[in-house]
């Protein structure tokens, strides 16, 4: 497949991770052993985004990212975004070799720790990555931990997801993250923008999100959302949009129980469907992805 600029692959078992130290997963960061390449890709990163990103990231993303030590000419060190996320949320930011399995995210997330990969993507996997690195996870997570709506929605996201593994209907609760805190957009008085933190980070998909005629843009509804099935290796064919953040708190204290009994056995929807029932902002021509089925027939 093409290498685009395709933010993560969250889809990944982390089984295939060699066994961690620590029953937690965490890791040092080891800030001082990050070489001068390591450091030079993640500038080339920073100011490509930097670049892209005013009048596309939504104002809570700007405002985070300027209250926190992440600049352009280093990766940043964990110990001094945790100093100041402490302060303002509660969060700190812990590093982990890459995936971690679910019940260990989730316990995480639940203590407002976040697990951020400690590694940095190669020059050559500039614009596609499997797993979640620090430039995906720093870059596009950590700014918005700055935000009390996010910071609450994100741990009670984390007790949720040990709930769902309980009551097995984890993959719908992965959705509700999914086309939320990874590719959600929002409304402002100025147009829409970019709150998911696998758009913010990716430079061809912070362009293709808002500005390509190609995906649905459809008001965010739990229950639709919850039954609809995401891409995890190409751009999505559909974002949610918040009329705004503080929606995400009702989310948060809303119990799921009755959802996810509501929509259980019904079918789910494709990643590109359109529901005589959505609140529909765009419908997209989807030229996008029939151009990419085209090329995977042609092969
Ligand atoms: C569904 C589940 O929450 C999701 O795939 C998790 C799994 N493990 C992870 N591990 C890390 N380090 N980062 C992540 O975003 C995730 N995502
Ligand atoms: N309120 C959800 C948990 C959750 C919180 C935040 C985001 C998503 C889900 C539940 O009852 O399980
Ligand atoms: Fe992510």
């Amino acid at each position: 497949m093409q290498a685009n600029d395709k933010a993560v692959k969250h889809g990944l078992a982390a089984g295939d991770a060699h066994r961690p130290e620590r029953a937690d997963w965490t890791i040092d960061q080891g800030w001082d052993n990050y070489s001068a390449e390591e450091h030079a890709v993640w500038k080339t990163l920073f100011e490509r985004q930097a670049r892209l990103l005013p009048g596309r990231a939504c104002d809570e993303f700007v405002a985070g990212m300027r209250a926190l030590p992440i600049g352009a000419d280093q990766i940043p060190d964990f110990r001094r975004l945790s100093d100041v996320l402490m302060k303002h949320t509660g969060w700190q930011v812990v590093a982990v070799p890459g995936l971690v399995p679910d019940d260990v995210f989730f316990e995480h997330l639940a203590n407002r720790r976040f697990p951020a990969g400690h590694f940095i993507r190669r020059r050559e996997q500039l614009d596609y990555l499997e797993e979640p690195d620090v430039f995906h996870d720093v870059f596009g997570h950590v700014p918005m931990l700055m935000n009390p709506v996010i910071a609450d929605y994100i741990q009670a996201y984390g007790v949720g997801g040990l709930r769902a593994q309980k009551l097995g209907v984890l993959d719908k609760l992965a959705r509700v993250y999914w086309y939320t805190v990874e590719f959600g957009l929002v409304k402002q008085r100025d147009g829409l923008r970019i709150y998911g933190a696998g758009i913010v980070s990716s430079y061809t998909e912070s362009i293709f999100s808002l500005d390509d005629p190609s995906p649905n843009r459809i008001g965010f509804d739990l229950a639709r959302v919850m039954r609809t099935r995401y891409r995890i290796d190409d751009f999505q064919e559909s974002y949610f949009v918040l009329d705004h953040l503080d929606e995400l708190l009702e989310l948060a204290n809303i119990d799921f129980d009755p959802v996810y009994a509501a929509i259980k056995d019904q079918p789910d929807y494709l990643p590109g469907d359109v529901l005589d029932t959505d609140r529909v902002l765009t419908r997209g021509n989807g030229t996008y992805h029939a151009a990419r089925r085209a090329e995977t027939a042609a092969l």
